[in-house]
């Protein structure tokens, strides 16, 4: 029997290990992690994150060919296979820092599979890494590696939280890349018959380790540049009466650029993009391609002037000042469907008003409240470290900030209800209801485009949604970033 081990029980190991074995009832699947709380909770009944989905796989295979273990080095060990799935923060401090990735934990997961292995491995990054990490990996590998043979290969993961488990059970493509040699080729080939019991042949792409290497960065920096491109657009939109949704529809509809992705917000969130552009800016930086590094850095630097002019386009419509006033808002999850909150945008635009001042309220179906106040005590970059790693927080500090059990409660009162994430009950509240429960004038800032901002002018709303025509009330306040 084929036995795997991933080590790293996160968002990425726990879903995509729970497909494996659900797929290949003949492979065994371990998933470790050096964090007891993480690898309990996957053993119990509430599971570490919220995937739709999700539980059914891992009902379906735990205790059979699924197994969750902080035994790492039994594991690594018994395995012919191991996906390292561990993090790939942004580096804090020293060189690079704010822009490399630390590769901390790869680091100390590849020396330990080196000193605890006694037969040939294959060693499968699944986490994003920088290009050229295969290289540095094999030499850790290689220096101690008693005659045993290591083939490292690249396997970058493409599934979005939210809809992990449909993405991991039919994905677009399954990219492995391996040396080009005749044993590099053969580990290619064994990881490909995993995969090759659930994914069609033409979807499994290989190719040489750089290139899955860097296929990885490259995608998530496309992705993200749909979005700062329309959120660019968003703000020329209100400068001139055009309807960013309309313009979006009639942009996707070329079928060279296609419909997907082309939603404007708040801004991108989520642990990767961002992580992920500022290693692909470092990397071109190392290599002297100071116009690419430029290029890719201006789609955070876009990012953030989406999250500060929304803040802005808050204060300046409100008499310029928020201050002692009590704002609802609506979603602190950095997308629908998920309980994650690593770099959400909903982080920047709450400590932008209360920067202002201003007193929350805030709602979200599935963050809890120790989560979103540990949020707003933690320093940048801090929240991608393993949870146990993490330096303290204070979350009891956070002054002017109220948790709310439903949206209703988190509007009663307010002057201001801001949406920060697109949850579909959103879209379905009283709003009479909530508009009656309101300081008059009641404003409404839908940073999502979810709500039908017409119909709530018509209740009597001030209401404002990203890169739609601006309500009369709003026309000439600057709303500068
Ligand atoms: N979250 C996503 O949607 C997503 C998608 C594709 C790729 N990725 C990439 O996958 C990697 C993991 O992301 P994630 O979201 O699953 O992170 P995560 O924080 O949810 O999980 C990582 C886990 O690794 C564990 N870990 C760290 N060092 C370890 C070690 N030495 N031994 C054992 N366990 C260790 C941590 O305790 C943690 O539980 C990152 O490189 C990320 O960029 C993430
Ligand atoms: O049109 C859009 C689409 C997305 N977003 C925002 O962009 C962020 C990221 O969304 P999404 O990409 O759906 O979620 P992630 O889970 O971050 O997934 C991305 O990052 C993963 C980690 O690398 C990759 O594996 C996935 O392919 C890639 O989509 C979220 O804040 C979304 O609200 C928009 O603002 N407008």
């Amino acid at each position: 029997m084929v036995k795997i081990c991933c080590i790293g029980a996160g968002y990425v190991g726990g879903p995509t290990m729970a497909v494996i074995a659900l797929k290949c009832p003949s492979v065994e699947v371990a998933v470790v992690d050096i964090s007891v709380s993480r690898i309990n909770a996957w053993n119990s009944d509430q599971l570490p994150i919220y995937e739709p989905g999700l539980e059914d796989v891992v009902k379906q295979c735990r205790g059979k060919n699924l197994f969750f273990s902080t035994d790492v080095e039994k594991h690594v060990y018994e395995a012919d296979i191991i996906f390292v799935s561990v993090n790939t923060p942004t580096k804090t401090r020293g060189l690079g820092a704010g822009k490399a990735a630390d590769l901390t934990y790869w680091e100390s997961a590849a020396r330990m599979i080196a000193n605890v292995a006694k037969t040939d491995k294959i060693v499968v990054e699944k986490s994003t890494v920088p290009v050229k990490t295969a290289e540095a990996i094999e030499k850790i590998l290689a220096h101690n590696s008693k005659g045993i043979s290591f083939q490292i290969l690249s396997n970058p993961e493409f599934l979005a939280e939210g809809t992990a488990i449909q993405d991991l059970l039919n994905p677009d493509r399954v990219l492995i890349g391996g040396r080009e040699t005749p044993k590099g080729q053969k580990a290619v080939e064994a990881l490909k018959g995993v995969y090759a019991q659930w994914v069609p042949e033409e979807r499994i792409i290989t190719t040489n380790l750089w290139s899955a290497e860097l296929s990885k960065l490259a995608t998530n920096a496309f992705l993200a540049q749909r979005i700062s491109s329309v959120n660019a657009m968003s703000a020329l939109c209100e400068a001139t009466g055009a309807d960013v949704q309309e313009v979006s529809y009639a942009v996707g509809k070329d079928s060279r650029i296609g419909p997907k992705f082309l939603n404007a917000s708040i801004g991108f969130g989520g642990s990767c993009f961002q992580k992920d552009i500022l290693s692909l800016v470092y990397i071109c930086e190392c290599n002297g391609l100071k116009e690419v590094a430029c290029y890719w850095k201006q789609v955070i630097k876009v990012n953030d002037y989406q999250k500060a002019r929304f803040v802005n386009r808050v204060i300046s419509s409100m008499f310029n000042t928020v201050s002692g006033k009590k704002i609802a808002v609506l979603g602190f999850a950095f997308k629908k469907d998920t309980g994650d909150t690593r770099e959400t945008p909903a982080l920047d635009v709450c400590k932008g008003l209360l920067g202002d001042k201003a007193r929350l309220s805030i709602y979200d179906p599935l963050v809890t409240e120790d989560q979103i106040r540990r949020d707003l005590s933690m320093n940048k970059f801090d929240w991608d470290h393993p949870i146990h790693l993490q330096p303290p927080t204070s979350p009891a500090s956070i002054k002017h900030v109220s948790v709310a059990w439903d949206p209703y409660q988190a509007a009663k009162g307010a002057h201001g209800l801001c949406i920060l994430t697109e949850w579909d009950e959103f879209k379905e509240l009283d709003y009479e209801k909530i508009y009656e429960s309101m300081q008059k004038p009641a404003f409404v800032f839908d940073g999502r485009n979810i709500v039908d901002v017409a119909r709530l002018r018509k209740m009597g709303f001030i209401a404002y949604s990203i890169g739609k025509p601006l309500d009369p009330w709003l026309k000439g306040m600057p709303a500068l970033a």
